[in-house]
Formats: C-alpha cells, structure tokens, sequence
C-alpha cells in the first residue's frame, strides 16, 4: 500500500495518546550494559539468485540505542530485517545476538531469544479483540505447558496481591494454591491492558483488530511485539500513513519505548522522524552500507545526500 493510501486511510483516526506514569508492569528486566553490542551484523550477504539484496554489510545495535535504518526503496533495509528475525537465512556471514549466533534460526525461537518486530504491512489477528491480540504476546513468555493449562496441573502458593479478595475461593486458594496458569493469564491480562494504555489505544481495549483506525492498529502492533518482552523491538515503517501529529506522537512513543528497557531498531522513509528520535543512524543503499553516524553526521554525508537526491519522494 502507498504511503499516500496510508495517509487517506488514516486521517479519521482521532487517536490520543496517553502516557500513564507508573510503568512497573511492563518495564522490562535487561541482563547487560547500556552502549555494550546486542546485536551485530558480521560481513552478511544475502542473495536472492542473482539479486544481492545485501552485500557484505557490517553494523552493530548498543543496548540502550535507537538505531535507524534508512536508505533508498530497494536498499535492503526490509531483508536486513527479516535476516535478524529469521526469516531469511544470509548466504554468507554471521548475524549474532547477545554474542550467540541467530542467522537460519526460526523466528518464534529468535522472538523468545529476545527480538520482536512489527512489519511494513500490518500482520494483526483481525477477528481477535485489540486486547487479545496484546494477550498472544504475553502468552509467548508464559511458562505452563499445554498439560499443564488443561488440568491446571502446576500449583503455586500465591502472593497476598494475588489472592481472591475475600470468601470461599479465598480459603481454597490459601489452603490449594491456585494454578500458575491461571496467574499467568491474570498478570498476562494486566500487562495488556497496561500495554494498550502505555501505547495510547486502551479507550478501544475490546473492539475487534479490524474494526480499529488504522493508526490504532499500528499501535496494536507495537503493542503485542512490546508484550514479548523483547529486549530488542525492530519497527518497520512505524509512521508510514501517518499524518504529522501523529508522527510527532510516535516520535514520543519511540522514546518512551526505550525508556522502558529495549533497544529499538527502525526502518523509516520520513526522515524528520528519524533525524528527530535515533541516536545513530544506519544507512543502506543498493545492498551496500554507504554510511553510519550520529544524526548529524548522516544528514550531512555527501554519499547519503546523493542516494536520496536520487529519491527525492523519500527524502521529503
Ligand atoms: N523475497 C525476495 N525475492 C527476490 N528478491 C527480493 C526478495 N525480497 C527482496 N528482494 C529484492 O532485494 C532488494 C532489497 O529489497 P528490500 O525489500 O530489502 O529493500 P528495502 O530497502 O526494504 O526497500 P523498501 O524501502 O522499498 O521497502 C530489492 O532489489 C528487492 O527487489
């Protein structure tokens, strides 16, 4: 879809953002350094027959950062990203995460590695409400097994807060424990609706995916990669369609997203927005890195400057 039918789709959106203040349930708990490598490109190259939609490219993402990818249509940005999530396997090089090797492992085993992503093109479950669509994520790091949620055969003694408030199943819960499934789901629904707040769409919570404004359903996206708990969230084209407040909108939101413990990635045409939110900047042009740097470093390049006066819808 073109970014101008994006733009027509989204213009009823009517969306707020609500930032709410107290983000203990969905902060995330990192295990290294801010600024030491998370993930790292090592000499890819990626041949689709005789197309080379990357070509021995090399860079690193710091914990801590967010890192865009930029570069004209066609510059491989997109197979870069579905070489770190597993879509695609490079032919030659190595793609490593937290020092381990992830090129050709599959995506839901790099998802629960670490790595979530949202895509270019929205991928919601559209007959499932926004909240249940947030739930799926949350389900992929619960620990009970499908035995285990049919019989509710694991029992944990809960905590005072995760007792029943008063009465008989309070006894029950007390004396029996109550299943860590059913513990799972209630912090699983908690977390979603914290989520859905924290990205600003909570006022339509249980509507279904696809009756939502399109710029609720970008949301719901980053939304449900968020519920993976991903210490790395890779956005592809979060702001295609939007109009300029919401992409200062998102601009915050990216922010407040890496606020929150993750690393963020993200591929963006408009470059308004990425000058404004990343720290540091990767640029791809025909397969090749042509440049990486600070904002300001980027936007001055001559090599980058070229590549996009050769584009000039996308550098706008
Ligand atoms: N599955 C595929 N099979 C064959 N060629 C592909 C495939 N995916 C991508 N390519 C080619 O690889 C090159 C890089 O494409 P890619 O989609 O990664 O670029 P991009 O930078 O994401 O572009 P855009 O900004 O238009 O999304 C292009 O020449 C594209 O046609």
């Amino acid at each position: 879809m073109s970014e101008q039918t994006h733009a027509e789709s989204s213009t009823d959106t009517d969306v707020v953002l609500e930032d709410t203040s107290n983000h203990d349930q969905i902060a995330i708990e990192t295990s290294g350094e801010v600024g030491e490598v998370l993930l790292e490109l090592d000499h890819v190259t990626l041949r689709f027959g005789g197309v080379v939609a990357l070509n021995d490219v090399n860079f690193q993402i710091r914990r801590g950062e967010i890192l865009g990818l930029i570069g004209p249509n066609g510059a491989g940005k997109t197979t870069a990203f579905n070489a770190m999530t597993g879509v695609y396997t490079p032919t030659e090089g190595a793609i490593r995460f937290k020092g381990k090797e992830i090129a050709g492992i599959k995506p839901h085993t790099i998802n629960h590695l670490g790595i979530a992503r949202t895509f270019q093109n929205i991928r919601l479950f559209p007959e499932m409400s926004a909240m249940e669509n947030v739930m799926v994520g949350c389900d992929a790091r619960h620990k009970t097994s499908v035995v285990g949620v049919l019989f509710r055969t694991y029992r944990v003694r809960p905590s005072e807060e995760e007792l029943p408030e008063s009465g008989i199943r309070r006894s029950l819960a007390k004396v029996f424990g109550i299943s860590r499934h059913t513990l799972e789901e209630r912090a699983g629904r908690r977390r979603s609706m914290e989520l859905l707040r924290f990205v600003g769409i909570a006022d339509r919570a249980h509507e279904l995916a696809r009756n939502l404004p399109y710029g609720y359903q970008r949301r719901l996206e980053i939304a449900r990669a968020l519920a993976t708990e991903p210490e790395l969230i890779c956005l592809d084209e979060p702001a295609a369609g939007f109009n300029p407040a919401e992409k200062e909108d998102l601009m915050g939101l990216i922010r407040r997203i890496r606020d929150l413990g993750h690393t963020v990635l993200v591929i963006e045409h408009d470059m308004k927005l990425v000058l404004g939110v990343t720290d540091r900047i990767v640029v791809l042009e025909f397969g090749q890195k042509i440049a990486e740097g600070s904002p300001e470093e980027v936007a001055r390049n001559p090599k980058v400057i070229a590549a996009y006066l050769g584009e000039p819808d996308d550098a706008a």
